[in-house]
């Protein structure tokens, strides 16, 4: 039975059995290629010897007498035991074996998904993305063949958006005479391309070009009718579908635009206990109002390496609470990574550590802070707009008070993508290892602070890891500024909002081939 899902696709760390798992099946292939070639190797050798066999038929010679006895006694024999054998049987074992590890149908849909995602957010150009080239940067690797264009597109088909499905048929279709007999093994050909195309084509509204595509297919009693309904429906007036259907989401649009430069930003040192005096933090400012500072070198490439060896075989998929109140693992989408808390007692002196740098550069209280949380993402991983603070605290959980600040430590650098975006501020926040990125959740009077709204973008290039810590409102009830300070927070406009990433133009795009 195929288990549900292995959740490769969710956490990068995770992936890297399927390399393993690769080598191993190339390894058993080729070993069954071995045993076969072994095998025709005797079948040519008996061959051979039944050629020889015959032609000494005739012969009176007392040599080839007992050379035919001998080959029908002794060769014969054997030759009929090495046909029954099974050639390969413990490749065929082993090739059994590693099945149930392999990718189910979850996670290649999830890699899929996440391809889609990618292609959309950043609206990447799918000849150019085909070849390896992700916006401005190409990068070493073989193109995409007509498999995966096929099943690329096929997503974007199942999502409805039928002009850019139609796009990577097309590159299927151009791709296909490349390795037609791959196709084949999975019982697909050219046809079958042309169909999809059509398919898409005519959803898209596009019936002219559905008719195209018909008759470029094998004749017969499918085609025939399908081009005599395309015949008739491109007699009417073509209405174009939107490319996209919208999307209620914002942190596609988001992340894909350009925020200008910010001005009036310092850095400066930390130096406001005796501990800093020596040892002064450099912290950076990233936005004023709300306050978003990062603060530099908060933790070493060992420290990160130990967080990552603790966490990586307990990271899982996340879950949410449903309304009868049970667990149940999240397959929405919206959130492509995997999270696990650290106990304190796993590693006391770090996390003590790392708490006392957190309460150096906030100067807030770690007291009932929750434990610490490492996120690994997986291919396109992302997570999509959302506030840290919760808006219903009455479950136990929030016995210590709503989230007020997150201190998110990043664990590694991203090439490309995977930036941590604020769509309120225009801010987007590349990661940097080693560095602590503080925010407030809260205003001081402990209402939700809704420019703080956040992002993680899609992760185009690279591995993305996190530690983050969530510091509780209650402990700081003494410690932080009082309530009466409270600078006036500008009202917010959605309309304004949506518009600014939902106002682009949604015109169909126009289509040529
Ligand atoms: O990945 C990021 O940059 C942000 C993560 C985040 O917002 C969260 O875990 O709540
Ligand atoms: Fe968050």
């Amino acid at each position: 039975l195929e288990p549900e899902s292995h959740d490769y696709a969710l956490a990068q760390v995770h992936m890297l059995p399927l390399l393993q798992l690769k080598e191993k099946a190339v390894g058993n292939l080729k070993n069954y290629a071995i045993s076969l070639k072994n095998r025709l190797m005797y079948i040519k050798l008996a061959i051979d010897q039944v050629k020889c066999l015959k032609k000494s038929t005739n012969s009176t010679s007392i040599f080839d007498k007992f050379k035919l006895t001998r080959l029908l006694h002794f060769d014969l024999k054997k030759w009929v035991e090495i046909l029954k054998e099974n050639p390969a049987i413990k490749e065929i074992a082993i090739s059994q074996s590693l099945r149930p590890k392999m990718a189910s149908k979850i996670d290649y849909y999830e890699g899929l998904y996440a391809i889609n995602r990618l292609q959309s957010t950043y609206r990447l150009e799918h000849t150019e993305m085909a070849n390896g080239l992700l916006g401005e940067r190409q990068y070493r690797t073989k193109p995409w063949s007509s498999l995966e264009c096929l099943m690329v597109g096929y997503v974007f088909y199942l999502d409805e958006k039928f002009q850019g499905a139609e796009r990577w048929f097309q590159l299927a279709l151009e791709r296909y005479f490349k390795n037609p007999k791959l196709f084949e093994i999975f019982g697909w050909n050219r046809d079958l391309i042309l169909k999809l195309l059509m398919k898409a084509s005519q959803s898209s509204g596009r019936y002219k070009a559905a008719l195209g595509y018909a008759e470029r297919a094998k004749s017969n009693c499918y085609w025939q009718e399908q081009i005599t309904r395309l015949k008739n429906l491109s007699m009417q007036p073509e209405v174009l579908k939107p490319a996209e259907p919208k999307n209620k989401y914002k942190y596609k649009p988001a992340c894909r635009m350009q925020y200008p430069d910010k001005h009036n930003l310092h850095c400066r040192y930390l130096k406001s206990s005796p501990f800093l005096k020596l040892a002064p933090i450099q912290v950076e400012e990233l936005n004023l109002e709300p306050p978003i500072n990062m603060y530099h070198n908060l933790i070493n490439e060992k420290e990160i390496s130990v967080l990552k060896n603790l966490s990586s075989a307990h990271l899982k998929r996340s879950q949410f609470v449903t309304e009868d109140n049970t667990l149940v693992k999240d397959f929405s989408n919206l959130r492509t990574c995997k999270t696990m808390r650290l106990q304190e007692n796993v590693n006391e002196k770090l996390l003590k550590n790392l708490n006392q740098r957190i309460t150096d550069a906030t100067g807030l209280s770690v007291l009932e802070s929750e434990e610490l949380q490492l996120t690994n993402y997986g291919i396109g991983g992302h997570l999509y707009e959302h506030q840290d603070a919760s808006f219903n605290l009455s479950s136990e959980f929030w016995n210590s008070g709503n989230r007020v600040i997150t201190a998110l430590f990043y664990l590694s650098d991203v090439a490309q993508g995977g930036e941590t975006l604020f769509p309120h501020l225009d801010l987007r926040v590349h990661t940097q290892k080693g560095s602590l990125l503080v925010w407030d959740n809260l205003l001081l009077n402990g209402s939700i602070d809704w420019r703080v709204e956040h992002i993680s973008c899609p992760i185009l290039m690279g591995d993305k890891w996190l530690a983050t810590k969530w510091l509780r409102e209650k402990p700081q009830m003494f410690i932080r500024r009082c309530p009466l300070k409270l600078k006036p927070v500008p009202e917010f406009h959605k309309e304004a909002f949506e518009q600014k990433f939902f106002g682009e133009n949604d015109q169909p795009q126009q289509f040529s081939l």
